[in-house]
């Protein structure tokens, strides 16, 4: 059903659904457009509507193969929609859901194109703040570039940065997706451009191992990992390319490369990649039942390397990581099928520190013994209790439904002033 959107354009039928809106596949006066049109009860927000308009400059601005560019902005009575390029293809997180994991050296192109976007977004003083596989489009009629991957656009520039407005939210808030959040928006601190990096090279572990460093259980669990815990090696990653994983998902900000020096040393590494098959490795543990039958996931080692004692975090029902899920915007109808967002207040820091070791997320060498025998699982018992009792802490602490978001006076672009490499 063919829809009229403003004078200009026809939105023929509908490509897909996020907690913001819907994006339709339309038709403008130079051909073939995609159109997001944002739900009815934001755009008839008039502030946001303003605010939208504000931001149009700065998408317009950006001009770039990596970024899904942005046509127009129409308001028009109650719509209010972005038009953009209209991307052929398929979003990261559907390739990844059909591959489960990426051979290296299509991971890496990937994410270097990815890297390549926001080098320019962050020169042009943007910081997209919801770097994510549901953001990364893949364009199927672009040239095939490395490993057989198709070039990569970033998409959604702006909209969590409109809605995440000063009216709407106040500092001591975060907003994102907890599995890409870097540990200074857990703990409050101005999304600069760094957390981009950090996202991506979470997104680049993620396409490499099938599921994220620090995810998996209630969202204020995953935002307590980031900041207490450290990555733990992906068996059979090649060293170079691990250290720069490391280096961008560092705690410190300012360890962390530029988009820039990232997208030029992941496009280094390619050579050395070439033919490599996705790693070997297993998901960490999620079919250990608890003693009420309910999956969990357990956890099994400390990222220092040391081993640890397993703590065990619920985990969804077939033993997959859920992403934490509670809508982006206020109000938001279950209109996509994939859980993204979260919100929730800026976590204390006695919360951010109690009983927070030992949960990182320890991947195993596939065929490797599974750290769940009788004695691990017992030791898990007794540790859950512990972590159970935080994990009551934090969902107090996240109150959700409470929204939580960063100034927006905050959502400068500032880049990183540092190169020094640094471990967690
Ligand atoms: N420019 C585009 N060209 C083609 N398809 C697009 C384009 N932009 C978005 N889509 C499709 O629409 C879907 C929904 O996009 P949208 O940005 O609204 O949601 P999302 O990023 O998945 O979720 P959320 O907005 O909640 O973060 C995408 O997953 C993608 O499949």
């Amino acid at each position: 059903m063919a829809r009229k959107i403003g004078s200009r354009y026809t939105a023929h039928q509908i490509l897909g659904r996020g907690s913001a809106g819907t994006v339709w596949l339309g038709e403008g006066p130079d051909g073939p457009v995609a159109v997001k049109l944002l739900r009815e009860d934001l755009a008839s927000d008039e502030d946001l509507v303003g605010r939208f308009v504000q931001e149009r400059t700065a998408l317009l601005g950006l001009e770039h193969p990596n970024v899904v560019s942005v046509r127009d902005l129409v308001v028009d009575g109650n719509d209010l929609a972005l038009v953009m390029d209209l991307v052929r293809g398929t979003d990261l997180r559907t390739r990844l859901e059909r591959e489960r994991r990426l051979a290296p050296e299509a991971a890496v192109s990937i994410a270097a194109d990815v890297a390549d976007g926001l080098a320019a977004a962050h020169a042009s003083g943007v910081v997209h703040r919801d770097v994510k596989p549901e953001n990364i489009l893949l364009d199927m009629q672009g040239p095939l570039g490395p490993g057989g991957s198709h070039p990569a656009l970033l998409t959604d520039f702006g909209v969590a940065k409109l809605i995440d407005t000063p009216k709407r939210t106040r500092a001591t808030k975060i907003i994102g997706t907890p599995d890409y959040l870097a540990p200074e928006i857990v703990e409050g601190l101005p999304p600069r451009a760094s957390v981009d990096i950090y996202a991506l090279a979470t997104v680049l572990y993620e396409l490499l191992a099938g599921f994220t460093p620090f995810g998996g259980g209630h969202p204020g669990a995953v935002l307590r990992r980031h900041v207490t815990e450290s990555v733990v090696p992906l068996p059979g990653i090649p060293e170079e390319l691990w250290q720069l994983l490391v280096q961008c998902l560092a705690k410190a900000p300012a360890s962390r490369l530029r988009a820039s020096e990232l997208a030029a040393r992941l496009r280094e590494q390619l050579p050395t990649l070439v033919g490599m098959p996705p790693l070997d490795v297993d998901e960490p543990d999620g079919d250990l039942s608890g003693e009420d039958g309910t999956p969990e996931r357990e956890a099994v080692g400390r990222a220092d390397g040391a081993a640890s004692e397993g703590a065990a975090v619920a985990g969804s029902p077939g033993g997959r990581a859920r992403r934490g899920a509670v809508p982006l915007v206020p109000g938001a109808r279950p209109d996509s099928n994939r859980d993204t967002h979260t919100s929730m207040r800026v976590p204390a820091p006695d919360e951010l520190a109690g009983g927070a070791h030992g949960t990182a997320r320890a991947p195993r060498a596939a065929g490797a013994p599974r750290p769940g025998s009788a004695r691990n699982r017992a030791s898990a018992r007794r540790r859950r209790v512990t972590l159970g009792a935080a994990a009551v802490v934090l969902a107090a602490a996240a109150g959700v439904g409470a929204w939580v978001a960063t100034s927006d006076d905050d959502a400068g672009a500032t880049p990183p002033s540092r190169t020094a490499p640094a471990s967690p």
